[in-house]
């Protein structure tokens, strides 16, 4: 099953029927377009109940979110037996780049274009390529959702927030518009009180932090071209990483802004920062409702977040 996102940025009708022309050739190959917000969801369930090999996805990070999250969650409720490969009783999972930052099918060493990617991707499903992905899931108030890629409370999730404002108004999210908007926010984030705290099984607790990227692979996003990376050794394959940041002086951002876009292996040094690599399971508590994000998307304000590892959860063809 392709489900393809005709309002995707980087989107349109001639990339739409490239796919459907080059993949109809190679499979057997249903086209859904998603008409509304959680449509991709409510398809991929089908597509799983219907026991579908692949579903393959034209758009963004959005709409693969959207995607993943219908994947795993089963519309039979049904168990996975013991000791089985959770990810081998889902329909496997094709991305093309059709988004504006595309960080999950650039994680996974796509190119971000959507005609060359469909190049590697059919070259993937000819030789059977496959690679199994762990996701991330955020629990809170009785709710919960997958991602693909990471999750943030505070400042991330601010900007986040003011970008969507903006697109809806007409504006594009292009890479400058994050930075300027991010650049701008940064004058009316809270510096002064933190609100949050980590705890969890076999974490040290701590305390004062103003913001939290939460990663399952690493890059955590793009600017233009370059990857940007707080938790350097997040991978697909481990635990979920963390950075927190207990200091938000124009210092401290400053020096993280110009570490975390050095490429480089090293974790970011520094007092003030809260790092965690390859952990199953961890809490963020807020004494006041901070804004929460979930693979780019704004989620509104939590006071409390917990975030778990699945492992094995999605083979992707790649
Ligand atoms: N037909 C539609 N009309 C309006 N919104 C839609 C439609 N189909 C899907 N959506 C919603 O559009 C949102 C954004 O889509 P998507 O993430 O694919 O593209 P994008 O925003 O251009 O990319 P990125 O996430 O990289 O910024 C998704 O959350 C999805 O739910």
């Amino acid at each position: 099953m392709l489900l393809v996102n005709p309002k995707a940025t980087t989107t349109n009708a001639r990339t739409r029927d490239v796919l459907i022309r080059a993949f109809g050739a190679a499979v057997r190959l249903t086209v859904e377009e998603t008409r509304y917000r959680g449509h991709a969801a409510a398809l991929a369930a089908t597509a799983r109940a219907k026991g579908y090999d692949v579903v393959a996805v034209l758009g963004g990070d959005g709409t693969i979110n959207e995607t993943v999250n219908g994947l795993l969650n089963p519309v039979d409720g049904g168990e996975i037996p013991r000791g089985a490969d959770p990810s081998a009783t889902r329909p496997a999972l094709v991305v093309i780049p059709g988004g504006s930052a595309n960080v999950f099918a650039r994680a996974l060493g796509l190119p971000n274009d959507p005609v060359e990617s469909t190049g590697a991707v059919l070259e993937a499903l000819r030789d059977n390529r496959r690679r199994t992905v762990g996701l991330g899931q955020a629990l809170w108030e009785g709710e919960s959702r997958y991602f693909t890629f990471c999750s943030g409370l505070g400042y991330d999730a601010e900007v986040i927030r003011a970008v969507e404002g903006l697109r809806g108004s007409g504006r594009k999210a292009t890479p400058a518009r994050y930075v300027n908007t991010a650049l701008r926010h940064y004058l009316a984030t809270d510096k002064r009180h933190p609100a949050m705290r980590l705890t969890g099984p076999g974490i040290p607790a701590a305390e004062g932090i103003f913001m939290a990227i939460i990663t399952n692979t690493s890059p955590w996003t793009y600017v233009g071209g370059r990857p940007v990376t707080p938790t350097p050794w997040a991978s697909f394959e481990t635990g979920l990483d963390l950075l927190g940041l207990q200091r938000m002086g124009p210092l401290a951002v400053a020096r993280m802004i110009r570490r975390i876009l050095t490429e480089s292996e090293a974790l970011p040094s520094g007092r003030h920062l809260v790092q965690l690599h390859d952990e199953a399971e961890f809490t963020l508590t807020a004494e006041r409702p901070v804004a929460f994000q979930l693979d780019g998307d704004y989620l509104g304000e939590r006071e409390t977040v917990t975030f778990r590892s699945t492992p094995n959860a999605l083979q992707v063809l790649v």
